[in-house]
């Protein structure tokens, strides 16, 4: 029996661009490019090239909803991606739509073409309001977030309040594009609001001659990602990489400026963006190296006696991880910890207690995402001390590679019984190991033991953390040498 594949389904409502730089055709592009099945709700049929935007016909009420009802009855799109309406009537029959709907509703709302045709009229603003508080995320760029909110947008400080207006009017969450525009800086940068998550995706800005499409390409490529069962800001991320890497390899075709490409899943780690929360954000100088590429096996401990009996068994990265210590008995135990790692010539990472590290001159500190917003990470950069951070999810390690770190954690890629942790899977880890490693060591954590160590390695990575695997052994020195082992022979 022939395999069914089975793909699901994002519905696009936006314009056709008979140049198919933007619009309704860059959309289904994007949504192909990414595995995702795209349907379509044509809204207007354009008369465009790569210069001038010539004619706009609307699509009439009654055809907009038979186009839905015919691809929600059956394809039953997990996302619905909102690009250029025509009119305010086709603004007022979204929210009706979109409110009766159950599906992530993103919208970009597009209120003047890059050709140069106007949409924004007083009475289409107004309509839009009824849509926001049925949208999951709204892409606005400054321009189009200015006409939304009636505020003018001209520093970093106007753009969080632009989102936060929007936000308040109902819109999930917020991403406001094209933050360069602001005093002409040399970096592309977009502010993403949600009430849980706020920050800055910034990157070199590209001087890219090829650029038409990027907001269509943006809001699509979200969608696309959410359907994949990636979460908001994971999707906003890996859609940043993907339009910088299309901005890269845009390509002309008209008279004008051509679209970007649509190169596949984002796989140059230059394309991701650095997450920060500071509007302000420069890129650091990197934390002292490893003087590695491959950290190798990597224990995590929780004692002294355990960091003796492992420096001695021939281990030369390792973790001390002290959950139940405070005050002089801990600070006692890291700096016996940190003088063994000396004579051993360990690579001693210190977990959680940054001050004491710094204070102690330790070799490294370990991070978790909690930890990096609250840590004076200037002074442990400063004081040559390694950085290695934790990081579950494209979000969490594009907001470590914004700190430049000595190297970054993977986890957790099983399921483990040490703590709760969320569970990336061998497939996140062979796509995001190769990524990290242009730039990084990489270590994957979680679960990991001699039974599955093989599939680990097989993805690339050149060091594994482990705390059962060797700490719950019946012979903790047999377990250590075989991990060893199974390394050297990876
Ligand atoms: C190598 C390595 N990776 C991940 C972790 C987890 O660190 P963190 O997120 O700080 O959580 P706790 O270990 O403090 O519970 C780690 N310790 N080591
Ligand atoms: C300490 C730790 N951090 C993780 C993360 O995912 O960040 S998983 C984890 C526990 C690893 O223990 P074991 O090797 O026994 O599964
Ligand atoms: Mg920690």
């Amino acid at each position: 029996m022939s395999k069914v594949f089975r793909r699901v389904s994002v519905c696009c409502f936006s314009a056709s661009d008979s140049s198919a730089h933007a619009g309704m055709q860059a959309d289904l592009r994007t949504l192909s490019d990414l595995a995702v099945h795209g349907c379509s709700v044509v809204t207007a049929i354009t008369a465009q090239n790569s210069q001038r935007l010539l004619q706009c016909s609307a699509s009439d009420q009654a055809s907009l909803i038979a186009q839905w009802q015919s691809v929600a009855q059956d394809l039953k799109p997990v996302a619905c991606k909102v690009g250029l309406l025509a009119n305010s009537d086709q603004v007022k029959t979204l929210a009706t739509i979109a409110g009766q709907y159950s599906a992530v509703w993103i919208a970009d709302p597009v209120l003047q073409s890059s050709t140069g045709h106007n949409f924004h009229s007083p009475d289409f603003i107004a309509a839009y309001k009824q849509l926001l508080p049925q949208l999951d995320l709204i892409t606005p760029n400054i321009p189009e977030a200015a006409a939304l909110t009636g505020q003018p947008i001209n520093s970093a400080e106007d753009v969080i309040c632009a989102a936060k207006q929007l936000q308040r009017q109902g819109v999930g969450a917020v991403l406001i594009k094209g933050g360069h525009a602001i005093g002409g800086g040399t970096r592309s940068q977009d502010y993403f609001y949600s009430p849980d998550k706020q920050f800055w995706l910034s990157s070199p800005r590209q001087a890219a001659a090829n650029n038409r499409g990027t907001g269509c390409v943006m809001a699509s490529a979200i969608a696309a990602f959410i359907s994949l069962g990636k979460s908001m800001a994971d999707a906003v991320v890996l859609a940043y990489a993907y339009v910088q890497q299309g901005l890269r390899a845009g390509y002309a075709v008209g008279q004008g400026a051509g679209p970007v490409l649509n190169g596949g899943w984002p796989k140059a780690l230059s394309d991701y963006p650095e997450v920060s929360e500071q509007a302000d954000y420069v890129s650091p100088s990197p934390f002292a190296s490893c003087d590695t590429d491959s950290l190798g096996l990597y224990p995590v401990i929780d004692s002294i006696d355990w960091l003796k009996k492992l420096l001695a068994a021939g281990v030369s990265t390792i973790q001390l991880r002290i959950k139940n210590l405070q005050g002089q008995a801990l600070s006692e135990t890291l700096n016996l910890a940190i003088q063994l790692g000396r004579e051993y010539k360990a690579r001693l990472f210190i977990n959680d207690h940054w001050q004491l590290a710094l204070q102690l001159k330790a070799y490294g500190v370990h991070l978790g995402q909690e930890d990096i917003g609250s840590a004076d990470i200037n002074a442990l950069r400063a004081a040559g001390i390694r950085l290695g951070v934790s990081t579950h999810s494209e979000y969490e390690w594009a907001r470590a590679h914004a700190l430049r770190p000595s190297y970054i954690a993977l986890g957790a890629v099983f399921a483990t019984q040490t703590k709760p942790a969320q569970v990336i899977g061998l497939d996140n880890l062979q796509c995001w190991a190769p990524l990290l490693q242009q730039r990084y060591p990489v270590t994957a954590i979680g679960g990991i033991n001699a039974s599955n160590i093989a599939a680990v390695l097989a993805s690339g990575v050149r060091s594994v953390a482990v705390v059962t695997a060797i700490t719950q052994a019946a012979c903790y020195r047999q377990a250590t040498q075989q991990l060893l082992q199974q390394m050297a022979q990876a």
